[in-house]
Formats: structure tokens, C-alpha cells, sequence
């Protein structure tokens, strides 16, 4: 049994004062509260041996493979890594299915807020609209390209079928609202949210979103599917969303919001976590996320988050434990490389057809390229680059934007995918070989890691390269 000697109160310091028992404890207190203590102890040293023998087992056995993913904002290094944990254990990423539901549903409400903002800034053209207060909960697309104030006639925007509409939807604000309070962080730097304009769902990397999702939805029990909700209960947002569906189908579809998104050159559909198109399913009754719905999700990481995976070896041996480093943002990013030495690093690039308010997209992704190449700290780390979001690339292109307009060295090439990809490719080779203190391998994909299964193709051949390559020293940086 535990004992605790206590001297005077005179010798106490301050926390000895707070736990120290009351003068006027009689012998049952005493009695209960060593058996507290007593279990109190045998916890924390069980905590210690496990910490302990997890220790001692990672001296003994293979190193972790250590990935680090890094990229500017948006590029989909979060994604990536949903994809690694979709590879992992397929089961447990289903069961937390609950939990992308209302995140999935709060991506659906932010794009009906866009176009109710984009509405008000037609009526009031000349001021600022309502989501430019930072103190807003409301938020605005990231990936959205400056808009334009552009009035609609009059006609217009007094439509009453469309006046109708905005009152009608007035509900799912307050939904998004409340969700939305649970989430946002006010860390965001006061440049992004200038760029956002408003702040962007968030999350911290010292925060276990999925069990505060979870919180948001009454459960009824653990389950690997959605049946842990409690599909009865009147306060789940869902209900909302449901009652509104119609109405947000009609507002999306409304010929006078088209004609105002393109004025405001809006493009919804390219912006993260566009569902608009998909309406129907994520409002359903007993609507569950497909995995291409999960993947398809938009939350901001802020920090670095690090997550463990076991991964089977080739040809089925004994897996490997990896760490895979999340790094959210674009910010600091080479030092975060340096931060945790890595035998793996991941670099994404964003949508290099993209329209930024100062500076190319590709630019960007050189400017970063460069910048992790050519760091002496990372010169033993090979570094795999992952040229993301080529399904938008293709869209783009065979639409009839020219690589040219965006990359001016770019030339008169043929404006295909392969000849832009090829180009691309080729550029970023350059600048490692150029830049590279030392010389290595130039490892590059061009991925959608919005597909499964192409992405899962990829990671295993990465997976495959490092596990081959685990006696030899070199470092891996994606
Ligand atoms: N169409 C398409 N969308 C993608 C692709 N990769 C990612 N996305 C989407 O882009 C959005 C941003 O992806 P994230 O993975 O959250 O980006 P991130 O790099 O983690 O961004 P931060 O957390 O801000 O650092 C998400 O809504 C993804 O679903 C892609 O290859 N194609
Ligand atoms: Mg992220």
C-alpha cells in the first residue's frame, strides 16, 4: 500500500499543498483515497513498462521507415496520406466513416455559403461581402480565384424564386455555423486569411478531430460501419441538410447563380471538397462516405501530424512500422525537413494551371523544388516527387487552356497532357540535377491521388523500393 509522509504545512511547496490530503481526513477517507492512489500507480507503471518495451522493441527491430510529406497548401499530402491508411487496415478506415460524414456535409454547406455570398455581393457590389470578416465562422474557397464584384441587373438578382431560395436556406447557415464553431482555429496567419478571405474549416495536428467529429453525432455503439450513428436523433445535422436538399439543387442549378458565378469567375468545381455535384448522396437519410467521397474531403492541416502505419513487406514477409509526417500548409517547410530526419520525402505540386493572386503555380512548386533540393541538411535524402492533380492537368488542357498562357517557356509544345507532363518532368529533374549538392536519383510520379487505385499503385512501389532498400542509409524525402 502506498504511503505518503507529510510534513508540516510550513515545508509544503505549492503542489504538495494541493495534493496533500485534508487536516481533518478520518481513517475510512484515508483508507479510499490509498486505493486510489495504489490503482493510480499501477496504471502509470504499466504506462511506463509498455512505453519501455515499445522502446526496447524498436532498438531490436527494423527501424521505422520514416516518411515526411511536404507541399504547398492544398497539393493533397493529407490525401496521400489517406491513401496509406486506406492501404494499411481498409476496416478501420471505414469505421471512421462517421466521422468524414459531417465533414463531407460541412464541405456541402461551405459551397451553398459561397453562392449566398456571391449572391449578396451582386446586391452590394461596391462593399465587401459578408464573409470578409475574419471573426465570420463563415468561410470561403481557398483554391478561389480573385472574384469579381460584378452586379447582376436588377431583374436579376431580385428574382423572387431566387430571393425564396436564399430565405429557405437560411437553416443550413446556422448548421454549418454550429458545426463549423467546433473547428475553426484561430490560428490561421493573418496573410492566409487575407487569401481565404474568411477562415477555412481546420484542424490542429495536436487535435483528434475524428473523436470531436464523432462527439457532434450521438453513437450508439462501435461498429466498423455507420451503424455507430444514432440515425433517430433529431439533432443530427444530417436532418438539416436532408430538408434542404431540393432547395440546394435548385439554387446550384439556377441559371441566374450560373450566370453570377461566371461573372464573379467562381469556379466551384475546382475548388477542395466540391460536392455540389453529389448532392443527392451526401444528403441522403442514412448517408455513408464512399471512400472516394473520403478522399474527395477537405480539411486544413495546421502543424505537423504524425502518423503510424504497419505496412506488409514484398512478397508478403514481416511488415514494417512507418511514420508518416504530415506537414499542413506550406510554411517552414524545409525547416520541418530538417526537424525529423526522414528516410522518406514526399513533395506535392498544386495545380499548376491554377490562377494565384501573385504568383504561377509552377513557379511556386519550383521555387519549393528548389529550395528542399538544394538543402545541404537533406543532400543523403532521396526525394520522390509526387506532380498531383493531373486529372484537373488533363480537364484543363483538353478544354483548351494552353500550358503556354500559364508556363511561357512552355513555347508552342503540343498542348497534350503527355507533352505538358513530359515537359514537367523534365523541369523538375533539371533543378534537382542543377541544384543538388550531391547527386541522386530523380524519382517522380504523376499522380491523382483523388484515385485510389492508381495511387495505391504508386505507394506500392515506393512501399516496395524503400523495403528493398532498408540496409541502405540513404534518406527518402517525399
Ligand atoms: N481533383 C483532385 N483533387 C485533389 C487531388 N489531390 C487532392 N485533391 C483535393 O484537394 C483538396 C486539398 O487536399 P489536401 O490533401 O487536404 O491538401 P494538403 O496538402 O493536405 O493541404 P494543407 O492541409 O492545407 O497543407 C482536397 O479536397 C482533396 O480532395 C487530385 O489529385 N485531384
Ligand atoms: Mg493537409
Amino acid at each position: 500500500m502506498p504511503t505518503r509522509a507529510y510534513a508540516s504545512t510550513e515545508d509544503l511547496g505549492p503542489l504538495a499543498c494541493v495534493i496533500a490530503p485534508p487536516p481533518d481526513e478520518t481513517f475510512a477517507e484515508k483508507e479510499a483515497r490509498f486505493k486510489i492512489e495504489a490503482e493510480a500507480k499501477r496504471v502509470s507503471d504499466a504506462i511506463d513498462d509498455d512505453i519501455e518495451r515499445q522502446r526496447t522493441a524498436e532498438k531490436k527491430g527494423p527501424k521505422p521507415v520514416r516518411v515526411l510529406l511536404l507541399g504547398q497548401s492544398e497539393s493533397g499530402k493529407s490525401t496521400t496520406l489517406k491513401n496509406f491508411q486506406l492501404m494499411q487496415d481498409a476496416k478501420a478506415f471505414r469505421a471512421e466513416r462517421s466521422s468524414w460524414r459531417i465533414l463531407i456535409q460541412l464541405n456541402l454547406v461551405r459551397s451553398i455559403r459561397v453562392i449566398l455570398d456571391a449572391i449578396a455581393r451582386s446586391y452590394y457590389p461596391s462593399t465587401r461581402s459578408p464573409t470578409k470578416d475574419p471573426n465570420s465562422s463563415s468561410t470561403s474557397p481557398s483554391t478561389s480565384p480573385p472574384s469579381h464584384d460584378v452586379p447582376l441587373p436588377a431583374e436579376h438578382y431580385l428574382d423572387p424564386g431566387l430571393l425564396e431560395l436564399r430565405l429557405r436556406l437560411n437553416p443550413l447557415l446556422q448548421v454549418e455555423e454550429k458545426l463549423a464553431r467546433r473547428f475553426m482555429v484561430p490560428e490561421l496567419d493573418s496573410q492566409e486569411k487575407a487569401r481565404q478571405g474568411a477562415r477555412e474549416v481546420a484542424v490542429n495536428s495536436t487535435v483528434a478531430w475524428k473523436d470531436v467529429f464523432s462527439k457532434l453525432v450521438p453513437r450508439r455503439h462501435s461498429s466498423e460501419d455507420c451503424d455507430n450513428i444514432d440515425w433517430d436523433d433529431p439533432t443530427d445535422p444530417g436532418r438539416v441538410l436532408h430538408e434542404c436538399a431540393h432547395d440546394m439543387k435548385r439554387l446550384w442549378k439556377h441559371p441566374i447563380v450560373q450566370e453570377l458565378l461566371e461573372r464573379q469567375n467562381l469556379r466551384l468545381e475546382e475548388m477542395a471538397g466540391f460536392f455540389l455535384d453529389e448532392i443527392d448522396e451526401v444528403t441522403s437519410e442514412r448517408y455513408e462516405p464512399t471512400n472516394t467521397h473520403i478522399l474527395k474531403a477537405r480539411l486544413k492541416t495546421l502543424g505537423v501530424s504524425e502518423h503510424r502505419i504497419r505496412l506488409n513487406a514484398v512478397g508478403g514477409g514481416l511488415g514494417r512500422d512507418w511514420r508518416i509526417y504530415d506537414v499542413g500548409g506550406h510554411r517552414s517547410l524545409v525547416s520541418s525537413a530538417n526537424a525529423h530526419v526522414r528516410r522518406a520525402l514526399i513533395t506535392l505540386g498544386r495545380d499548376v494551371l491554377e490562377e494565384a493572386p501573385k504568383v504561377n503555380r509552377l513557379e511556386d512548386s519550383v521555387m519549393l523544388w528548389s529550395s528542399i533540393v538544394s538543402n545541404k541538411l537533406l543532400q543523403h535524402t532521396d526525394i520522390i516527387l509526387f506532380l498531383n492533380k493531373c486529372d484537373i492537368m488533363k480537364t484543363k488542357l483538353s478544354s483548351g487552356i494552353r500550358l503556354k498562357d500559364y508556363v511561357v517557356s512552355y513555347g508552342n509544345r503540343p498542348n497534350d497532357f503527355d507533352s505538358a507532363a513530359s515537359y514537367l518532368r523534365k523541369k523538375f529533374a533539371g533543378i534537382m540535377k542543377e541544384d543538388s549538392p550531391l547527386q541522386r536519383t530523380f524519382y517522380c510520379h504523376l499522380t491523382t491521388v483523388t484515385d485510389t487505385l492508381s495511387t495505391q499503385k504508386v505507394i506500392t512501389s515506393i512501399k516496395d523500393m524503400l523495403m528493398r532498400d532498408n540496409l541502405k542509409q540513404s534518406t527518402l524525402l517525399l
